[in-house]
This record gives C-alpha cells, structure tokens and sequence, in this order.
C-alpha cells in the first residue's frame, strides 16, 4: 500500500504540487492523469524520491520513504519512462540487468530473468538480448524500457508516459501486454499519462490533477458517471462517454439468453466493441460464444444502449 499523506512541492513561490492525499491499494493499477504542467510527473517522482517533496509524508507498506537511502529505494520500485531511457552501449539484456546485478544476483539468476521477461513481452531472447537499442524499433525499445523496470521483481512500478511516443496499434498492443504483466506479477502500477481513454482503460483508480491539486481520485465508472467538475467533464470528453463506459464492460456481463444469426463475438471482448460490430453489421443482436467456442448467448444493440446511460 502506498500512502501519500498531505504532500506539497513549491519550487520558490510556485507551488507544483499542492497538499495532496491518497491512498494506493497494493496490487491495482493507479492512472494519474490530467493536463500538461499540472504536477503528474513531480507527484510519481516523490513516490521514488527523486523529487523530495517540501512537506507531506509518503509510505510504502507503512514505512516513511525518506526512512532508506533515495539510490536504495530506486533499487526496489520499477521506474520507465516515455522514450524508455535505455544505455545506448549495452546490449538488450545487459540493459534489463541492470538493477540485478546492482543486487549483486548471480548470472544464472539474472539470465532466468532476463529470458523470462524478453518472452513475456514477446521479443525472442536470444534474437534481441544481444542486440543494441538503436538495432530495435521504438515499439521494441519501450517494451525493453518495461523489462529493465521489472528485473528485480519490484513490488512497484512507476511509469510516466510510457506509450506516448507509441503508435495507436503498437500502443494497444503494449497497454494489453502491461495489463497481463501486472496480473501475472501483481505489481503495484502507478502510470503518469494526458489521455483519458488510457486512464479509462487501464486504471483501477484513476486520480484526475489541476494545477497541482487533486480534484478526483475514483474508478473510472465513477468519474465517468459522475465527475467532480467541469474540469472533469472536459477531460472525460462528453461526446464520447457513453462509449467510454461501454468499453469498461466485458461482453460476458452484457449476455442476454437466446440465438442471434451471423459471425459471433467472444465473451472476452468490451462491450464498446460490441456495439460498434452490431451497428457496422446492422444488426440488431448477435451471438455470444466462450473461448472453447460454446454458445453462452446473444448480446443486442437494445441492451448495450441501456448500459450505456448515465449510472443513477
Ligand atoms: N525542477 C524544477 N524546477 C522548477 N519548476 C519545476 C521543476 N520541475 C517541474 N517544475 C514545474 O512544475 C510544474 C509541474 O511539472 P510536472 O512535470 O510535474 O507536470 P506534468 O503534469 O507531469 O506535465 P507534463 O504532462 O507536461 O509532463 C510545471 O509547471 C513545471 O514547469
């Protein structure tokens, strides 16, 4: 659990981050969001002290972060950064061993790790471990910038912007992949981003910033339904919010009983999706089916419209 208790940061007269207080549960994935200039970046760095904040208190697991040495702590809370931060003259694995070998891991146990997170985020260990950053793409880079965060098995990790030099298909690809990380390790993930559907997508909580303050910190269902001001509102995009609620859901909790004719859709897939194939297709429902590919139901279009209004 991370506890960030009443945390200011003034740089002179300005005050960057102002009296913030949250509470983050272990295991969740936490979205910071909001414009540029408002204190999201200082806010994560406090986390890992690279920033020391002017007054406030934040604990990890209890204990006051200033309680270890700053080098110390960053040995233990994964950091990555949009345009991932890689050491140009080390190969890909000598990269991602950083922090083990700092640890002083024997090489058997840092090659295990090695292996194991390039396969996670499906690069071919033995094709790209001795390869250079400029020998892989941008795509590739960041998910390396992923791995070298997550060497040592760190309880935390902290990201800031880590898709936004991402196209959108590689971007998806690359937030899919963080989600199954984060599920299999069940990392504590604190991720800094400007996009709202981001935020929308991946968050368990997300925690809306202006002008260094915090103005909401909730579910996504929550700040969808009911944002705390119109700051709020403009960040949602009221245009889109009926979809953005859509995509929270799986087509499995939208599953009504009966037949449907035509090409099914997979339990698994968001409920935005859905509606988006109902209405390309023109049709007023279609077939549910589970992964082994057993008929589970239909989903229609009059259903998906009822939960796409305003929560009450
Ligand atoms: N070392 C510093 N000295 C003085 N001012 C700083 C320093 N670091 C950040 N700031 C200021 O603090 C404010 C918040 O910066 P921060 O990087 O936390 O914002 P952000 O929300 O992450 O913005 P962005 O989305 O543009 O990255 C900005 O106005 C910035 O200019």
């Amino acid at each position: 659990m991370i506890e960030i208790e009443h945390v200011t940061k003034r740089y002179g007269e300005t005050t960057v981050v102002d009296d913030v207080s949250m509470v983050i549960e272990p295991r969740t994935v936490t979205v910071i969001v909001g414009t540029s200039g408002s204190g999201k970046t200082t806010l994560l760095r406090m986390i890992n002290r690279l920033v020391e904040p002017t007054s406030g208190t934040i604990k990890l697991d209890g204990t006051d972060n200033r309680s270890v040495p700053g080098h110390e702590l960053r040995r233990s809370i994964g950091y990555a950064i949009q345009g991932n931060g890689l050491f140009p003259h080390r190969t890909v694995a000598q990269n991602i061993a950083t922090v083990p070998a700092l640890l002083g891991w024997d090489t058997g146990r840092i090659n295990g790790r090695v292996d194991e997170l390039l396969s996670l985020l499906q690069l071919d260990p033995a094709a790209f471990g001795p390869r250079y950053p400029h020998e892989l793409s941008g795509g590739q880079q960041q998910r390396v910038g992923v791995a070298r965060a997550l060497a040592a098995e760190p309880n935390v990790l902290l990201m800031d912007e880590p898709f936004g030099a991402l196209d959108p298909i590689i971007r998806t690809k690359a937030q899919e992949d963080l989600l199954a990380i984060q599920k299999r390790f069940g990392t504590t993930i604190i991720l800094v981003t400007h996009d709202m559907e981001e935020a929308v997508h991946l968050g368990d909580r997300i925690a809306v910033m202006d002008a260094g303050r915090l103005i909401q910190y909730a579910t996504p269902a929550e700040i969808l339904a009911r944002p705390a001001n119109d700051f709020v509102e403009t960040l949602i995009g009221a245009s889109d919010r009926p979809f953005k609620l859509l995509s929270l859901g799986t087509v499995g909790a939208a599953v009504e009983p009966g037949q449907a004719l035509g090409e099914g859709i997979r339990a698994e897939a968001s409920q935005r999706d859905a509606l988006a194939e109902l209405l390309w297709s023109g049709r007023a429902a279609m077939p549910v089916t589970a992964k082994d590919g057993s008929a589970l139901g239909r989903v229609t279009v009059e259903g998906l419209l009822k939960r796409a209004a305003r929560p009450q």
